[in-house]
């Protein structure tokens, strides 16, 4: 099979073979917090110094039963193994563009080797959008199609999302915020689950199933299958490193909110999702995100006079909103889609204002 060249990457963004593995990624075990014993003090400090050294994190003890993790898997290779028609049935449009089913996303202007499906687990009330109620309306098959698909997604975010609290909580310990400091956000939250597939590509070296790219939500907390091909920029070399998958275990990474928010002191880190000739690969990524009506801006706690603000406020459910219309617009990397356009101009790097 050929490979049409809009999936073909510029040389600097194609994959070496084979990635450097990266041993070292943080293990948090969230024992301590599910159960309250053991010192949270101790588990906050080695999340802060995860969070510095690499944005990421692997999270075991999280309480998230193996099956419900079995049978999310097991609904998604059903839903990626159905006809083209049947996936065109929900289709992402210009009239719903943050859910549904698509294959044909744009990052930097190079196609990505991948199809995806993404629904929001709770529907958000898009606050003063013109194009308000059909915007965020979730797209689901007939039963009949898929039985259980819908269900047992919905399963999974719940699992999620327990998850997501827990981890925002141990953020905010990290931060020397109080415990719930942050959850006010994720009252009604714009949270979205994607599940990703990667087919067998004829020349991984030459594309990526996820361009390089940072989250612009708050927290990310990703499923891989066995097969491997999550890539982390690590921050000390700058040098693309493997995430091997973990037996029951999630990688979380901090996005460009949570950024704004610790007003620097933690960083969203840029990653990608390379494939391979042999193997198909699926993950599901679990995008937290605040409510719509969000200000997005550093904490009052966190600046002072000596570390002001670095950001200019900005309203989370229009930017997200943008940025989702500009992926099928095949947009994205224009400055507008970006986190970095509200740095204040006294702390723009030159490299952040070209992509992220
Ligand atoms: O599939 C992966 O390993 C990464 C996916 C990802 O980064 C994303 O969907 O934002
Ligand atoms: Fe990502």
């Amino acid at each position: 099979m050929d490979m049409d060249d809009v999936f073909v990457q510029p040389p600097e963004n194609r994959p070496n073979v084979p990635v450097v593995e990266a041993t070292t990624i943080p293990v948090i075990n969230l024992s301590p917090l599910r159960t309250k014993t053991g010192s949270l003090d101790v588990l906050a400090s080695k999340l802060r110094e995860a969070i510095q050294d690499w944005g990421f994190f692997v999270v075991t003890g999280h309480g998230v039963p193996k099956e419900t993790v079995a049978r999310a898997v097991q609904v998604s290779r059903a839903f990626f193994a159905l006809s083209a028609e049947e996936k065109e049935a929900v289709r992402r449009t210009e009239e719903s563009p943050m859910v549904g089913y698509y294959d044909a996303e744009y990052n930097r202007n190079v196609r990505d080797w991948k199809e995806i499906f993404e629904f929001f687990p709770t529907e958000p009330r898009p606050v003063g959008a013109a194009d308000g109620a059909q915007l965020c309306k979730n797209k689901w098959l007939c039963d009949d199609d898929l039985p259980d698909f819908r269900d047992t997604l919905m399963e999974y975010a719940k699992a999620m999302e327990e998850l997501a609290f827990m981890l925002l909580e141990l953020i905010s310990r990290s931060l020397n915020l109080s415990p719930h400091r942050l959850h006010g956000f994720f009252r009604d939250q714009t949270t979205i689950l994607r599940i990703n597939h990667y087919p067998p590509c004829p020349k991984p070296n030459l594309t990526l199933g996820s361009g390089c790219h940072k989250d612009c939500g708050a927290l990310t907390i990703l499923y891989q299958d066995d097969v491997g091909g999550l890539d982390v920029r690590r921050r000390s070399d700058g040098e693309w490193v493997r995430v091997n998958p973990a037996r029951d275990s999630f990688i979380v990474n901090i996005g460009e909110i949570i950024q704004v928010w610790s007003n620097d002191k933690y960083e969203s880190v840029e990653h990608r999702a390379s494939v391979n000739s042999e193997k198909e690969r699926f993950s599901i990524p679990y995008f937290f995100n605040p409510s719509w009506s969000t200000v997005v801006e550093p904490l009052k706690e966190i600046v002072s006079k000596e570390d002001p603000s670095r950001y200019n406020g900005y309203n989370w459910g229009e930017f997200y909103s943008t940025r989702r219309k500009a992926i099928l617009r095949k947009q994205v990397g224009h400055i507008k889609t970006q986190t970095a356009q509200f740095k204040k101009q006294s702390h723009v790097q030159k490299s952040e204002l070209m992509f992220s």
